[in-house]
């Protein structure tokens, strides 16, 4: 039985559109005291918290039962080191919240003008993101600003959103300020949201939520195929990538992003694979790196696995427990990627 998330849906649209607002205008007036480093050394900003508030904020009142999964927690908030980025944050938070956008989006979710939230309520919807995860019931992932490095960098990040339903991702929406409408016309501008809904399609719309186009990965030709991986070399291995892509005979070079973003080229037949294998020992995957990256492949017709080639399990908990890598790609090309994959994982055993 397939379900009707329309109402999701429109809600998680809103949300990210809110959202994308705020990081693309906190962006430009970002100053230095505005970022943190966590506790694993990765950087957060003014524009992460505030983001979680008000994506927290719109859910909390449409689906008041609905437990939230979220990258960002308030403690360093709430302590007196924090109140200078605290009060920076609840007012970005209350001004995206009630702002006025066009197509309406403001009347149903009790946002809007003259319903600015105290500082104990935007905590308060930060925390909310707190739950530990799961395989059953209904839950939504939280990852304010992906790619909070690129971010910084003025590059590519996203604003990610998903509804997962007994460890199945249902609703994906991605939004992508800083990526190019249409790769092939940049001069058209920049600024996509991208939605996927289980058994309903994907689709790309404009950063306003309008004139959705339906998306679709191409067959791959093998002088169209690439590789997207990330930026970051920690964040994954740059030279398997090569070697994968050397055992293909791939002669483009990889196109290098941050963010969900990739799953989002992928989804509209940019490069035909992204490739994420772990650089060491001991990190496991969030579960809201990949949730709506995952729906919004397989709804344009991808596959996602791991590099084993089993599927992502989003019911174990904040991670991906021992899911080790991702292969995202159409379905004409995954079994081969994952075919050179594991015959690069024999020769890096074997050597060993
Ligand atoms: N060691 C390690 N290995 C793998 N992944 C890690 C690691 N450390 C962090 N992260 C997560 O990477 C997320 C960003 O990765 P990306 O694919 O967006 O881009 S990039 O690597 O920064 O280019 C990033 O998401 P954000 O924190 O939302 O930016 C992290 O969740
Ligand atoms: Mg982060
Ligand atoms: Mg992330
Ligand atoms: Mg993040």
């Amino acid at each position: 039985m397939s379900l009707d998330y329309t109402t999701e849906q429109q809600v998680a649209v809103a949300a990210v559109r809110r959202a994308c607002h705020l990081t693309s205008s906190v962006f430009n007036k970002l100053v230095k005291n505005e970022t943190l480093v966590k506790g694993d050394k990765s950087p957060v900003t003014v524009g992460d918290f505030a983001a979680q508030a008000v994506i927290s904020t719109i859910l909390h009142n449409a689906f008041p039962q609905d437990l939230i999964v979220g990258e960002e927690d308030a403690s360093d908030l709430r302590a007196e080191s924090g109140k200078e980025m605290k009060d920076r944050i609840v007012a970005l938070a209350n001004e995206a919240l009630t702002e006025e956008l066009a197509l309406g989006d403001n009347t149903n979710w009790g946002i809007g003008p003259g319903q600015e939230k105290t500082d104990a309520e935007i905590l308060d919807a930060i925390d909310r993101g707190n739950h530990e995860g799961g395989s059953t019931g209904r839950m939504w992932t939280i990852d304010p600003i992906d790619g909070t490095k690129g971010f910084l960098r003025g590059e590519q990040y996203a604003v990610c959103l998903s509804l997962i339903v007994d460890a199945q991702v249902q609703v994906g929406v991605i939004g992508c300020p800083n990526l190019p409408i249409d790769p092939a016309h940049p001069e058209n501008g920049t600024g996509c949201i991208f939605v996927a809904v289980r058994g309903k399609g994907a689709q790309q719309l404009t950063i306003s939520g309008a004139n959705p186009t339906p998306l679709s990965i191409p067959p791959t030709t093998p002088e169209s195929l690439n590789f997207l991986e990330s930026v970051e070399a920690a964040h994954s291995s740059h030279s398997f990538n090569d070697r994968v892509s050397s055992l293909l005979n791939i002669t483009r070079p990889h196109t290098r992003m941050d963010s969900q973003a990739k799953y989002c080229a992928l989804a509209r037949g940019e490069g035909g694979a992204y490739l994420r294998m772990p650089t060491g020992v001991g990190y496991k995957e969030k579960i809201w790196d990949h949730a709506p990256g995952q729906i919004l492949v397989e709804e344009a017709g991808g596959i996602v696995t791991d590099s084993r080639g089993e599927p992502l399990n989003f019911g174990l908990g904040r991670t991906l427990g021992e899911n080790y890598g991702v292969i995202a790609a159409g379905k004409d090309v995954h079994p081969r990627v994952l075919a050179a994959v594991k015959q690069a994982l024999n020769e890096t055993k074997a050597k060993a």
